[in-house]
């Protein structure tokens, strides 16, 4: 039987968040960040962007990539929370 491997990217995280905060499911980690509010997600958002500069300097390539994944993260968590669409973003590019 063939296997499919789903790929998540910038674009399906943020459709997976935002369908978190339209059903807000029972455990998920995203609608207590959401409810935590903006101050909460902006402190995570600085945590995060220093340790992807700590990693960059001295850890792994492996280990800067995941730290940087939680970084898009927090922002897509402050973005959803604050009703910013993709393209409102993009369209700054
Ligand atoms: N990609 C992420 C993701 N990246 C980071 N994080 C959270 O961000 C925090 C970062 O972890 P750290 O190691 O920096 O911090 P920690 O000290 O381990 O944890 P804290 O004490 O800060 O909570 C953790 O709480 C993670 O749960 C994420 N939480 C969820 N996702 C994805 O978001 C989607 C929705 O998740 P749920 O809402 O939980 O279903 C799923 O696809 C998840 O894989």
């Amino acid at each position: 039987m063939k296997q499919w491997v789903l790929v998540k990217t910038f674009e399906s995280l943020f459709a997976e968040l935002t369908e978190r905060a339209a059903t807000r499911p029972e455990g998920s980690g995203t609608v207590a960040a959401l409810d935590a509010g903006v101050h909460s997600q902006g402190k995570k958002i600085l945590e995060e962007a220093g340790e992807v500069w700590i990693a960059a300097e001295h850890e792994s390539d492996d280990a800067l990539s995941e730290e940087i994944s939680q970084l898009l993260y927090w922002v897509q968590v402050l973005m959803v929370g604050k009703g910013l669409k993709l393209e409102d973003v993009y369209r700054h590019l």
